[in-house]
């Protein structure tokens, strides 16, 4: 395989890259932490771009507290819109391909029909707004992109909705979940293999993607469905958004149209459930 550099490679999705990569025996990946390779530091990426030179470059790092991010709109801009810019140029520079990733929260998800990459984003909160910002200064410095629209990740790895439910699930008998927030989770593992499928087949179909599993469930469904794979008797009780505040608001309905995604990029999309069994699985 080319060349590939991943940018926020010790969080969820870098670590399910790693994984992935490990199972097809990838070897010319390299996967850099915060630490290493900070996106806001023009400096650094550069060196790191010209000690590389990659083919590709994949885009896992982000600020992604959802709620944090109304009180930390500087440094979730920064990172979610700069690093971006930031990567995007030097891609252009060295003629690598970019692959980034985005979200469902771009949406206001006022509509109940499945969204495709040409429905009006515009979102309601500062992470949802400060990703779109993202997605918008990539084309101003390269045509050779892959944006990725995720929504709902989840895997074995880091801090996800599936190990706060098991996590919470074990100590207390009832969970009061959210049921008028409809979207589709995805396992990180699966949209891992999405990536590196591009790559590994050298497709040029560059633009706007959406990727989710297939699908459509709630919170309050998804919950129950972890707390059932997971053998654990906690009761699910289902409530409405306003009666769990939080800072941000998030989108009641954030399906997306994976189409797009089918027909250029070649990806056979499992189910939410399959997955989600596959993931409880390895919990296990
Ligand atoms: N998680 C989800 O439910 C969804 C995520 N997405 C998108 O998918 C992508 C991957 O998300 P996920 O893996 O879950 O997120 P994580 O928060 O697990 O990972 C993001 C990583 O980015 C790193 N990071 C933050 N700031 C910088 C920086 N300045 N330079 C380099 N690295 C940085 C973080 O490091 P540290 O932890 O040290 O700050 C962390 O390791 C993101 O673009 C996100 O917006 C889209 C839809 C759903
Ligand atoms: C913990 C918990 C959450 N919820 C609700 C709140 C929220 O609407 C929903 C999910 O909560 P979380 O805080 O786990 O997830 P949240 O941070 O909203 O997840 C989002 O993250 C960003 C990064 C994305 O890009 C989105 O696609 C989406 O995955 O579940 C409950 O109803 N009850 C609970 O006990």
């Amino acid at each position: 395989m080319p060349t590939t550099l991943v940018f926020g490679g010790s969080g969820q999705l870098g670590q399910c890259l790693q994984h992935v990569a490990q199972q097809r025996t990838i070897t010319d990946i390299v996967f850099l932490p915060e630490e290493q390779a900070d996106i806001l530091s023009t400096e650094t990426l550069q060196a790191v771009f010209a000690e590389y030179r990659p083919a590709y470059v994949i885009n896992c790092a982000a600020y992604t507290a959802v709620d944090k991010a109304e009180d930390e709109v500087d440094i979730a801009r920064r990172v979610n819109r700069d690093g971006a810019a930031n990567l995007a140029r030097l891609c252009g520079e060295y003629g690598a391909t970019l692959i980034h990733i985005s979200t469902d929260f771009v949406f206001a998800g006022t509509g109940n029909q499945p969204l495709t990459e040409t429905d009006e984003a515009a979102p309601i909160s500062v992470y949802g707004l400060t990703k779109l910002e993202g997605e918008q200064v990539i084309p101003q410095h390269t045509e050779r992109y892959f944006i990725l629209r995720t929504s709902w990740l989840y895997s074995e790895y880091a801090n996800n909705f599936v190990k706060t439910m098991l996590r919470f699930g074990k100590e207390r008998e009832e969970m009061r979940v959210i049921w008028d927030q409809l979207g589709t989770p995805t396992y990180a593992i699966d949209l891992a293999g999405c990536i590196l499928h591009i790559i590994q087949t050298d497709n040029t179909a560059y633009g706007l993607y959406h990727y989710s599993n297939e699908g459509v469930t709630s919170w309050y469904d998804f919950a129950v469905a972890i707390f059932e794979l997971g053998g654990l008797p906690t009761r699910t009780v289902p409530i409405r958004t306003a009666e769990y505040p939080t800072k941000a608001t998030r989108p009641a309905f954030s399906v997306m149209d994976k189409t797009k995604a089918k027909t250029q990029l070649g990806v056979a999309i499992p189910h939410w459930r399959e997955s989600l069994v596959v993931c409880m699985g390895r919990l296990k």
